[in-house]
């Protein structure tokens, strides 16, 4: 075959893989521009190593290339050893992220990991910046210690950050990997939605807001914006079903390092970071996420929960018609509502809450105890109260019937390293759930990749649910460096 016989093909092959991916993963324009990306320069791409295009590349300054090694399994019974050299052993895998995957894990012993284990271990190849990035943020707040200050100071009943206990490197088969072990959990929020005929009551989102309000307050006195607030990464404990955690924190900013509050600043290259159809303004403008930006983001998911739906939605294929919608939606919140809401019931605490995020500064703290008691008001409006009971029902009343998923396979995506205090990128295709031990359903219109742990081949395990991922313009940067110290 000559050598221009050889290229055309390669790029025939590669358009085709990047038209399965946009096929594949729906509307997530930014996962399908960045692989068709790198899949046109078939150079790029090897043995499933992905390595940065040269703009990616240029803004890791000047540190190695971000190259992305897809997950590696290990078998069940591998024993990790963390640096306080305490020694982990692995179940089965039973989730899949972009380059990792999650296993089942307990503390070593001479008992194989079984279905009930209480922890799970992110691994992914030590060279990949995601990871270390999200350990970041866990190592700096969610020490088990901390969490447990913080509620008892609080006086709270829970907090949904899952907490760390420990990470480390691993070597295998001459690769180092990095891994870290934080709480188990069970079923999320997505798929709950799904299941509900994608509407929640008001009660229960309004006690989500509540639970919300107390993470991301948690999260914010510790330095960091989540900035991917959604359903997908709403996780429930794998023991009590009225316990929510937020997860997933590679997209997490450290807004105010050691204090001092990041000045407001738009990077045209950064625009629309995030999900497409929850992130903010200020990320829609390619401004560094902060606490307002996260409120902003929990309030579009409380109008989706509540309405099924955001105006928006059919026309996430264009960020800048989502950012015009969403600041339109800002000049007049009221007539945003009452587009969304019919007016007889049309939830005045909804409306109170945005005027209130509306309000704020870039960098100012959130009236957190004002923005609960709106909610609580709600909760009054509806002759109920926060029992602390999250009920998944549907809207007619009834519990609704398990939400069936697809069943293809989310292809691995890459990130660019990114300055570990700086804000990240579009979002890659989130998958949630899989959890545990149960089989795989079908979702009539997904929304997102999630994946599922079935028996048998751990890859074959790792089955999608409809999620919605977010996109981003395509043909772009991954977005912010990622700095790695290591
Ligand atoms: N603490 C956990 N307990 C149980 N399952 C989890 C937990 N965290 C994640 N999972 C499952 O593993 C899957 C992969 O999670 P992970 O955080 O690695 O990836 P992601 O958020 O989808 O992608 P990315 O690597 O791009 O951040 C999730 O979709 C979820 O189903």
């Amino acid at each position: 075959m000559t050598q221009a016989r050889k290229y055309r093909l390669s790029i025939m092959q590669a358009l085709s893989l990047a038209l399965n991916h946009v096929t594949s993963h729906g509307r997530n324009r930014r996962f399908a521009g960045i692989s068709f990306l790198t899949q046109l320069r078939p150079q790029l791409l090897i043995n499933n190593t992905v390595k940065m295009p040269p703009k990616a590349k240029a803004a890791g300054k000047g540190r190695a290339p971000a190259k992305r090694n897809l997950a590696e399994e290990f078998p069940p019974g591998e024993v990790l050893t963390d640096t306080r050299k305490k020694a982990w052993k692995l179940g089965i895998p039973i989730g899949q992220g972009g380059f990792g995957l999650i296993y089942l894990a307990n503390e070593d012993s001479t008992k194989s990991v079984g279905a009930d284990a209480r922890y799970v271990i992110k691994v992914e190849p030590s060279e990949n910046g995601p990871l270390f990035s999200e350990l970041k943020f866990y190592m700096r707040a969610a020490k088990p210690d901390l969490i447990q200050t913080w509620i008892k100071s609080h006086k709270l009943k829970h907090l949904g950050v899952p907490r760390y206990w420990g990470s480390g490197l691993h070597e295998k088969g001459g690769k180092r990997y990095r891994f870290m072990v934080i709480d188990r959990l069970g079923t999320d929020l997505q798929k709950k939605f799904e299941e509900c005929g994608k509407r929640f009551s008001r009660k229960l989102v309004l006690q989500l807001g509540l639970r919300l309000l107390d993470i991301l307050e948690f999260t914010h006195d510790h330095e960091y914006v989540h900035a991917d607030i959604k359903a997908s990464n709403l996780m429930l404990s794998h023991s009590d079903p009225n316990q929510v955690y937020l997860v997933d924190y590679g997209l997490a900013y450290r807004y105010s390092p050691d204090g001092v509050n990041k000045e407001y600043k738009e990077d045209p290259k950064r625009c629309h970071d995030g999900t497409i159809e929850f992130t903010s303004i200020d990320a829609h403008k390619g401004a560094s996420p902060s606490r307002r930006s996260d409120l902003e983001i929990l309030w579009y998911c409380m109008v989706q929960w509540l309405c099924g739906k955001l105006p928006w939605e059919d026309k996430l294929q264009d960020p800048l018609y989502v950012r015009d919608s969403k600041i339109k939606c800002q000049e007049n919140i009221s007539q945003f509502m009452i587009k969304c809401f019919s007016t007889l019931d049309k939830p005045d605490e909804i409306q109170k809450f945005m005027e209130e995020v509306k309000s704020l500064g870039y960098q100012d703290r959130p009236p957190y105890e004002k923005l609960r008691s709106i909610l609580q008001t709600g909760l009054k409006a509806i002759h109920t109260k926060d029992d602390g009971k999250l009920e998944f029902t549907s809207v007619n009343g009834t519990v609704a019937p398990p939400a069936k998923r697809v069943t293809k396979r989310k292809k691995a995506d890459e990130e660019t390293e990114t300055e570990e205090s700086s804000p990240k990128k579009k979002r890659a295709t989130k998958t949630k759930d899989t959890n545990g031990v149960k089989s795989p359903k079908k979702a009539p219109k997904p929304r997102k990749a999630a994946k599922t742990e079935k028996q048998g081949d751990p890859k074959s395990r790792l089955v999608e649910t409809g999620t919605q991922t977010s996109p981003g313009l395509a043909l772009k940067s991954r977005g912010r460096p990622k700095k790695r110290t290591d």
